[in-house]
């Protein structure tokens, strides 16, 4: 059996798609590709500043490119891609998701998040901005999560908790699920 060329990380902010990225690609000795950082490298600044100087449209603008980059780039290893937190909003971006990746959504309960995102201060989040307290923060992840579920279940492959499972489970899990994944796609292909 093999491995998807591809494995997208995809879900709200927080869930895990950089961590679990990072230790994912290492694991499968894969190319590991960050779409928020390598927009932040590319523009020089940070998402906060992009959002607040150049505004969404133009931040969303740079995360097409940045995942046309990295695929159109046909990493010879196979990369994991961990996607922005509002990546799969786009129809354009669902598609290339669905054309060339695995596409795994990470989930986690909305109080496991909000304490992740308050603990994590370096990173600011713009479209949590509004919401100093914890109260606030939970209501706005609740709204922000109903609102996107559709988008999320359309583009994932499959689904894996980041608050019941470790992280090691996390990427035995996703492993044992690519594998199976890859297989059947061959099976289709030849079919
Ligand atoms: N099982 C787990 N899997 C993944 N992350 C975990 C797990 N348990 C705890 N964490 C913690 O959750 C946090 C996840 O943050 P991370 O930056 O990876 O999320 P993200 O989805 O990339 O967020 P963003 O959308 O803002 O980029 C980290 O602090 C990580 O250590
Ligand atoms: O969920 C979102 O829309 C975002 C998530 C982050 O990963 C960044 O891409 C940015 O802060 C927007
Ligand atoms: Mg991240």
């Amino acid at each position: 059996m093999t491995m998807p060329k591809n494995i997208a990380l995809i879900g709200y902010m927080g869930v895990g798609k950089t961590t679990v990225g990072r230790a994912l690609s290492h694991e499968l000795h894969y190319g590991f590709y960050d779409t928020d950082a390598i927009i932040a490298q590319t523009a020089g600044k940070t998402i906060e500043n992009i959002f607040k100087e150049d505004g969404e449209p133009a931040f969303r603008k740079m995360e097409t490119q940045t995942l046309k980059d990295i695929l159109d780039a046909s990493h010879p290893k196979g990369c994991v891609i961990a996607c922005g937190g509002g990546l799969p909003l786009s129809e354009e971006n669902q598609k290339l998701l669905k054309d060339n990746c695995f596409t795994v959504e990470l989930i986690c309960a909305d109080d496991v998040l909000a304490d992740r995102l308050e603990k994590d201060e370096n990173n600011v989040r713009p479209l949590l901005a509004d919401a100093p307290t914890h109260e606030e923060l939970l209501k706005k992840i609740g709204v922000m999560k109903l609102k996107r579920k559709a988008y999320y279940d359309a583009a994932s492959d499959i689904k894996t908790e980041t608050d019941v499972l470790s992280l090691e489970d996390v990427i035995d899990s996703i492993s044992i699920f690519a594998e199976m994944w890859q297989d059947r796609q061959e099976r289709i292909a030849q079919s």
